[in-house]
């Protein structure tokens, strides 16, 4: 185990000691917490989380490696992780190799011994703010808070034009009964799987490609992915969704995406305190009256106080502990969203029946 020292420095000043895991060097990005028990490799690999350095409040990380397969894109895109014990040693039969190995090779800095208890507890009551792992500026202050400086704030940040595809792909059987258009705002593949398991033939396209592109592949529906940053200034986005939204086409959005939806049709967001990221998020969906457990990875939200008064969209589902909106549809067109992660990788699979009714949307259409 390499036992170099790191430091971790919030914008606040509070500052931790431990020691470095993966790549040695100096990384900055937004703080957050996922409190979820298992999954480390697929919220790694989350494109959502670009920009930001992960803390798992499971005490152990890295004792079941890594496997090839076990990814939601082709490589993490994080700034960095915080975990309380770290281990070398995995044991699973199929792993292919360490998450050390892992994070080096795709040089990612990370640090562990952290108290990470006390971490959470810290980011929980001053609220999300922007930090930096290093193990080069070890005792210099001066350095680690000039190099914090150069973190940029995630209010007001537009990332999903870097993390998208470059070029359109395809994903599933081209034979399959129904075509979707997705718009990459950094898709994680278990949405595609759960999409080609139901019959549908994806192509995913670039975050800031125009309607008439993807309307050339003739699809049946349109789906608007995840992604990292700030929805408030994805303009490109919102245009494109309200010209999708005019070809009265089923669409379905998830997190940004569904953010993206409600932002074009006049409902603004908003960044949480902490927002919410964990694999045990308690929804309910006000349509059936059942409540989900769900898996989440968001830091902005939709504005409750705009769906309430606005004539276009309504709430479909609402986040019980604190009220946020978790859903919302469109009272006049065949379109809906979910700020919560129905793919669920990791995580339970209560909502997977969303993936469902899109399905039937595009079946009655
Ligand atoms: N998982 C996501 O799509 C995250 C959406 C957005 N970046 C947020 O933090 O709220």
């Amino acid at each position: 185990m390499n036992k170099q020292k790191a430091t971790l420095l919030l914008a606040d000043g509070t500052m931790f000691k431990g020691t470095l895991i993966g790549s040695p060097g100096t990384n900055g990005g937004e703080i957050c917490f996922n409190t979820g028990m298992t999954g480390y490799q697929e919220i790694y690999t989350d494109p959502s989380y670009t920009g930001q350095i992960v803390v798992t409040t499971t005490s152990h990380i890295g004792n079941y490696g890594v496997i090839d397969t076990e990814v939601e894109s082709d490589h993490p895109t994080i700034a960095g992780i915080v975990v309380n014990s770290f281990s070398e040693i995995f044991s699973r039969l199929d792993a292919s190799g360490s998450l050390q190995d892992y994070l080096v090779k795709y040089e990612i800095t990370g640090i562990a011994d952290i108290d990470t208890r006390k971490l959470v507890r810290h980011i929980r009551s001053k609220g999300a703010m922007n930090a930096i792992i290093s193990s080069e500026y070890e005792d210099d202050l001066a350095g680690l808070k000039a190099q914090l400086n150069l973190v940029p704030d995630m209010n007001g940040l537009e990332l999903s034009s870097q993390v998208c595809t470059k070029e359109p792909f395809y994903f599933g059987d081209e034979d399959a009964p129904y075509k979707v258009a997705c718009l990459d705002f950094g898709i994680k593949l278990n949405i595609l799987r759960n999409l080609a398991d139901r019959g549908v033939y994806c192509k995913v396209f670039p975050a800031k490609t125009s309607l008439s592109e993807m309307e050339a592949w003739n699809p049946d529906g349109y789906f608007l992915s995840n992604g990292p940053g700030d929805p408030a200034v994805m303009d490109y986005a919102v245009k494109t969704t309200k010209d999708i939204l005019a070809t009265d086409k089923p669409v379905f959005g998830i997190c940004l995406g569904h953010q993206i939806l409600a932002e074009s049709c006049g409902v603004s967001t908003y960044k949480m305190h902490h927002g919410h990221r964990g694999l045990n998020h308690p929804i309910k969906n006000i349509l059936t009256g059942k409540s989900e457990i769900t898996s989440q990875n968001h830091g902005f939200v939709v504005k409750r106080e705009d769906v309430e008064i606005s004539d276009t969209v309504e709430i479909t589902h609402v986040h019980l502990n604190d009220n946020t909106v978790a859903g919302i549809r469109l009272k006049n067109k065949p379109a809906f969203s979910v700020q919560y992660h129905p793919e669920s990788s990791p995580g339970p699979h209560d909502s997977r029946y969303l993936f469902d009714d899109f399905v039937s949307l595009m079946k009655n259409k």
